[in-house]
């Protein structure tokens, strides 16, 4: 067990009928860390984090969270306590307002009869302040667009209340300045509340910016695993991605900046 992980992931390989698409892959998510998967399209990324969030059953390898103990072992409502996941995709329930799906959430949190949860307000009301969901709290989720969607989605996660988020390409759908927020808010959720967040994104440049630590998957392994100066490096992403790409660091703020080269960059940096 790694010493302070919340959730674990442990030799893990995972299947869709009989077809390996994961093999032996590791990681670890620490209180008040964010950790991005990184990797090309099916390498992989969103079976590990459905396998974390115990959606996907591992063929071997196993999920284990603070204290040691099997994922397996909770409650589906002890571990919705614990641990929620933002999907790529959900279906939409019709004619259901945005205030009663962010109030999803609480879900793990209530009794039988939707009783007992005092936090629940309070919570439901941070949501939606830091998505930016309020104005639309009325609506139906069916009337939404992608983006707007996408907030209320992450809403209902985070009003979950969670030690552990995992995020699926949050950012999809989502304009520049709301990519900007989501990412602002991972990285104070992390900071302030010592959430462990376990992320996936597709832009290199906002992994370098938000990251703690980068899982680099390629074809369902670990290629690497590190801090983002140890992974984004031109030699792994070019290998994984198969395509050239330059790192350029800043050297007032240390900040990474990856640039994939394609058969016209060269034109359009001298351009610009
Ligand atoms: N429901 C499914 N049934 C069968 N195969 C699947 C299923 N979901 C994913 N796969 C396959 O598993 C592999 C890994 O898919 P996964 O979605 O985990 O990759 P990913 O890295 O998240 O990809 P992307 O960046 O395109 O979202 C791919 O080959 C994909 O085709």
């Amino acid at each position: 067990m790694a010493d302070d992980a919340c959730l674990l992931g442990v030799d893990l390989s995972l299947s869709y009928h009989q077809r390996p698409v994961v093999h032996d892959a590791s990681i670890a998510l620490r209180s008040g860390e964010v950790a991005v998967l990184i990797g090309p399209n099916g390498s992989g990324k969103s079976t590990l984090l459905r396998a974390l969030a115990r959606l996907h059953r591992p063929g071997s390898g196993e999920v284990l969270l603070a204290d040691g103990a099997s994922a397996l072992a909770l409650s589906a409502k002890d571990f919705a306590r614990r641990v929620t996941l933002l999907a790529q995709s959900r279906p939409t329930p019709a004619g259901v307002s945005v205030r009663d799906v962010i109030g999803y959430g609480r879900h793990p949190h209530r009794g039988r009869w939707r009783t007992g949860d005092p936090d629940g307000a309070r919570a439901i009301q941070w949501a939606m302040a830091v998505t930016g969901t309020q104005q639309m709290a009325d609506r139906p989720v069916d009337e939404l667009s992608g983006g707007e969607l996408q907030r209320v989605w992450l809403a209902t996660c985070l009003a979950q209340d969670t030690g552990v988020l995992l995020l699926d390409e949050p950012t999809t759908f989502l304009d520049l300045r709301y990519q900007v927020e989501i990412l602002d808010l991972i990285r104070d959720l992390a900071d302030e509340h010592r959430v462990a967040v376990g992320v996936v994104l597709h832009d290199l440049n906002q992994a370098a910016a938000v990251a703690d630590h980068v899982v680099l998957l390629d074809r369902g392994r670990v290629a690497a695993s590190g801090k983002p100066a140890e992974v984004l490096t031109a030699q792994h992403l070019s290998q994984t991605y198969d395509i050239r790409i330059d790192i350029l660091t800043d050297p007032d703020t240390g900040r990474i900046h990856c640039q994939p080269i394609g058969r016209h960059t060269h034109t359009l940096v001298t351009t610009l």
